[in-house]
């Protein structure tokens, strides 16, 4: 046999040991789902927006539906009974995270987001404990003090007869609450964010953003995997970049840390792991950069999406503004303690969350064995990921979900499908930060300015796919002042 017949012959079996291993049977209860093809799986049935095309799907497969994305067999899931059925009765076996090269590389599964196990539980305890702590008092102070600074840069834009750019200055007020938090970095009200310090750290996590929103083949093929983390490795400047920052803010904050001063989460974390080898240094870097990755994006991507519903839909603007007006009885500020009193704006909120998921899928998890959950067998090892946008338009639980209607979350007490923060022991840790600065951020801007789109039509609510779901295209708003 010549070399080529040898190559061809072993990927010719290496094909068919890859179909046998997707159209084989494996569970008398098993998942329904679109037929896969060898190596790809059903990637190739997947547009420009697999979670809407997914969402589509489940009118053929229900809410719970079996994929490949190459070789990972996934999970899809968007029935909130099923979820709490794996995430709260089973955390036994759905808390820890998917393993593969993507999530592997930079942090090698340290920190909080891609960590499992005993090493997530520890570290868990400790941000747990950490946003505790701090949440009362200093979260709040510290948000306070940024919407103060985007508030004034509006009035500037505003008095100079400008338009909003919603994205600059919403990315520039998220990453600026997370500096403080993290860092007690004040980031200067007059920072331009595509060349200061913001843009340090931001150039290099947009790409790591870009990138990880791509996905790539090669992370999802088993026999490529090992290669593709080797070149991650190798060839990944953006993570290193990232890491090499945050290192130096490491190396900056041992200088001055006091274990009886604990000025941001960095020092809580240097107290609590100590600094005496790698591996807990890189817990430790690895755990700011999560908070990062998963704190920023999502807060400013839901921010967006309030301030364009809120310029789209101007009678549900002008309802949240006088329920504001009306609370304050001629105060100039809104504070947290407001909440209870602003209903309306709240269920907007939760509608903005529900209309407009911040993320397609969240944080992937992973099965730690086989078991059958609402009657259907899932093997050991599979991807789970929840379909925000098809839990949000599940028509068991919301009627005419199409239909942006913040009212509907005024007439229930709870519905159990609103979920965008997930469930259960790994649900978001930054679940009450997260509230508390898109409720003290978005009633601000309302009791200040009325919210118009720039030529009188309605601004493209269209997403583009990512980690985070953000218009396709970046939209200014014009700003008109309140008289408060
Ligand atoms: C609108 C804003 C936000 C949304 C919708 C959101 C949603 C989520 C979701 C769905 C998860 C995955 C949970 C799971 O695996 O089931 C998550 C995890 C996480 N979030 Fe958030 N999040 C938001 C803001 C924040 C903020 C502001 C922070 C930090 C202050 C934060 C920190 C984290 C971290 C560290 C994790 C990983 C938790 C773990 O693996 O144990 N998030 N978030």
């Amino acid at each position: 046999m010549s070399m080529v017949e040898i190559i061809i012959s072993i990927i010719i079996v290496y094909i068919l040991h890859n179909a046998i291993s997707k159209y084989k049977k494996i569970h008398f209860n098993e998942l329904c789902g679109p037929t896969p093809i060898p190596i790809l799986g059903n990637l190739h049935q997947f547009g420009d927006l697999p979670h809407r095309d997914l969402t589509k799907m489940t009118k053929k497969y229900g809410h719970i539906m079996r994929i490949y994305m190459a070789d990972m067999y996934t999970v899809v899931v968007s029935d909130p009974l099923l979820i709490r059925e794996m995430y709260v009765d089973n955390s036994d076996i759905f808390t820890d995270r998917i393993k593969k090269p993507s999530v592997e590389h930079g942090t090698f599964y340290h920190g909080t987001v891609t960590s499992s196990g005993e090493h997530w539980k520890n570290n868990r305890e400790i941000v747990g404990k950490a946003m505790r702590k701090t949440n009362l008092k200093h979260i709040y102070e510290l948000l306070d003090k940024q919407v103060d600074v985007l508030i004034s840069s509006m009035k500037q834009i505003e008095s100079s007869g400008k338009t909003f750019d919603t994205r600059y200055y919403i990315t520039k007020f998220t990453m600026a609450a997370m500096f403080k938090f993290l860092f007690n970095h004040d980031i200067p009200q007059d920072e331009d964010i595509n060349t200061g310090e913001i843009q340090r750290l931001m150039g290099p996590m947009s790409e790591v953003f870009q990138n990880a929103g791509r996905g790539s083949l090669f992370d999802v093929i088993n026999v490529t995997q090992p290669l593709y983390l080797l070149w991650l490795e190798l060839f990944d400047k953006s993570f290193k970049d990232i890491m090499k920052y945050h290192r130096e803010k490491y190396n900056e904050h041992l200088k001055t840390f006091d274990p009886d001063v604990e000025r941001d989460l960095l020092d809580i974390l240097i107290k609590e792991y100590g600094t005496d080898n790698d591996d807990t240094i890189l817990t430790i870097l690895a755990t700011i950069n999560d908070f990062f990755l998963a704190g920023v994006d999502t807060s400013s991507t839901a921010l967006e999406s309030m301030i364009l519903m809120l310029t789209n839909y101007p009678e549900i603007q002008e309802k949240a503004y006088d329920e504001i007006k009306t609370t304050l009885n001629g105060r100039t500020k809104v504070c947290l303690s407001d909440r209870q009193s602003t209903p309306y704006l709240v269920a907007v909120i939760k509608e903005t969350l529900r209309y407009k998921p911040m993320s397609p899928f969240g944080l992937p998890r992973s099965s730690s064995r086989d078991c059958m959950i609402g009657g259907h067998f899932i093997p050991k090892n599979s991807q789970i990921l929840i379909n925000f946008q098809a839990l949000g338009m599940n028509e068991e639980y919301y009627e005419n979900p199409e239909q942006f209607d913040p009212s509907r979350f005024l007439k229930v007490e709870s519905n159990v499908a609103f979920l965008p923060f997930s469930i259960g022991i790994r649900s978001c840790v930054g679940q009450s930060f997260a509230q508390d600065e898109l409720y003290i951020c978005i009633s601000n801007i309302l009791l200040n300015f009325k919210l118009n789109s720039i030529d009188g039509k309605k601004i493209d609510e269209t997403e583009s796919y990512g980690l985070t779901l953000k218009t396709k295209t970046r939209f200014n708003v014009s700003l008109e002042k309140r008289n408060i």
